[in-house]
């Protein structure tokens, strides 16, 4: 099967990690599954190596799979349901689940159109038999031999044997136009497809394949509590090899089988998950330890960042208009250690939007508005989202930021900063939304991103005065950031 149809490897870890071997220790789920299964105890090298018990995993990745495509629920959160109910599979098993749904998810596109060539009829096969044909071929285009997945998918014989008919249907897949063959190859709504090959022009095949591979799992230090250093000397001493990030000084790579939430230095505050791209979006606000405003807050992730490149000082405001999302800041925030932040919730739009942020009107040094945006960028981790955004959602997420940029804006101070951001690789929820804002404020200017971040890591990471991130070229999620400073 040729290669664009395929992810690379995995990226996780370096050689040099993978030498320093870990103490494995057992997890929780293991032993819950060791209870429910009967099954004797083994140590975690024999646990690590046991073979699936591939029926109890395709059962398992049917129903998380089918509750996302045909019941449209987000993909962490039809896993997270069906693995919490599944307590008898063992750790490596519920990996497999993740691995593989998430795998089909970001080549959703690619596989049913390959099926559509080598199975006839298949449109009109009953559903739960389309998704085990679906998930076999997935795992082909991941690499795995034939036979293996043929053996393990219990599939009629005749959709066995399309299945030996796929590198023909990918032959042809690679003979179309490339206008035809980049939405179909990359997985993408064809709204979709065009959107990324015009914002990333040559490198669209490429940029769209990136987006298509498992994103590391990245964490960033709490400088509040210690430094990178420590925090891999701590995350070693728990069985957790790491890999200093290349581009942020605060990031890690994790090399780990086990759950980041239950590890000790996790409990402790010494960490936030985080991906590098949305650090270096923190990184643009310089946060002298004054009057910081994080407008769109969430649940936090840029808000801790913010309050530790403060120094826990100053006053940090962290609005949002989600009260779940604005509690769960709250919790993050102390187990970080976070003194700094007040919470805001704040409503959504008319006057009493704008009127709950008059007692803030001028007073900011520093206001950044990581805006909610289509997420094209985050792809690597939430591959369903491709398949929900629609043309109309797109114009409606610029309108809103448009909106967002302009009433956040009333709170910088003369002579403050507006740092604007999104996960999105669309320009239209990006420069656009700049030169829109600009053209009807003459009293700010944009800065140049370089110069926050310093020569050498601006020039990596820019596209012109923006910080552009995209997961071909930096591996990190795709991420926009622009600072605009106001006239004193
Ligand atoms: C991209 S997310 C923020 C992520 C967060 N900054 C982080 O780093 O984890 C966008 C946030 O904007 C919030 N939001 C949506 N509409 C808003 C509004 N009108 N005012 C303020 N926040 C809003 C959403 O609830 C969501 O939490």
């Amino acid at each position: 099967m040729k290669r664009s149809h395929r992810p690379a490897p995995k990226k996780q870890g370096t050689k040099q990690a993978a030498s320093k071997k870990p103490p494995e220790r057992t997890s929780k789920r293991d032993r819950a599954a060791e209870a429910s299964s009967g099954a004797p105890r083994g140590t975690p090298a024999e646990r690590a190596a046991r073979p699936l018990r591939e029926d109890l995993v395709l059962q398992a990745c049917l129903e998380a799979y089918g509750s996302v495509r045909h019941e449209g629920r987000l993909s962490d959160r039809a896993l997270d349901f069906t693995l919490r109910r599944k307590a008898h599979l063992y750790s490596n098993e519920r990996r497999a689940v993740a691995e593989r749904v998430y795998a089909l998810l970001r080549r959703q596109r690619t596989v049913d159109w390959l099926l559509g060539r080598v199975r006839p009829g298949f449109d009109r096969l009953e559903t739960t038999r389309q998704d085990v044909m679906r998930l076999a071929t997935s795992r082909i285009l991941h690499g795995e031999p034939l036979e293996e997945v043929v053996r393990t998918s219990s599939l009629p014989a005749e959709d066995s044997a399309a299945l030996a008919a796929l590198p023909r249907a990918a032959g042809e897949l690679e003979a179309l136009p490339l206008a035809k063959r980049f939405p179909i190859a990359a997985s993408l709504p064809d709204f979709l497809a065009v959107k990324f090959q015009e914002a990333f022009g040559d490198e669209a095949t490429q940029a769209a394949e990136a987006m298509n591979e498992r994103a590391p799992l990245t964490a960033r230090v709490n400088l509040l509590k210690g430094d990178r250093a420590e925090l891999q000397r701590r995350l070693a001493a728990e069985g957790v090899a790491s890999t200093p990030t290349p581009l942020s000084p605060l990031g890690l790579w994790l090399e780990t089988r086990i759950n980041v939430f239950s590890l000790q230095c996790f409990k402790d505050g010494l960490l936030e998950l985080q991906d590098e791209g949305s650090q270096l979006l923190g990184m643009l606000v310089d946060s002298p330890p004054t009057r910081v405003v994080d407008a769109c807050a969430g649940a936090g992730g840029k808000t801790l960042q913010l309050a530790a490149q403060m120094k826990n000082r100053g006053d940090l405001h962290a609005l949002d208009v989600d009260e779940v999302r604005i509690e769960e800041l709250r919790k993050r925030a102390r187990r970080a250690g976070v003194h700094n932040v007040r919470t805001q919730l704040i409503p959504s739009e008319g006057p009493a939007a704008d009127e709950a942020l008059v007692a803030l009107k001028d007073k900011a040094d520093r206001v950044m508005v990581d805006a909610p945006c289509s997420g094209t960028g985050t792809y690597r981790r939430k591959p369903d989202g491709r398949y929900r955004l629609t043309p109309e959602e797109l114009k409606e997420h610029a309108a809103r930021q448009k909106t967002l940029l302009e009433r956040f804006s009333t709170m910088v101070k003369p002579g403050g900063r507006l740092i604007y951001g999104t996960c999105s690789v669309l320009r239209e929820e990006n420069e656009a939304v700049i030169e829109d804002f600009l053209s009807r404020h003459p009293d700010f200017t944009v800065r140049p991103v370089s110069q926050e971040l310093g020569a050498e890591l601006g020039e990596k990471v820019s596209r012109g005065p923006f910080l552009r991130l995209a997961p071909h070229t930096h591996n990190t999620d795709g991420f926009f950031g622009a600072i605009l400073v106001r006239a004193k």
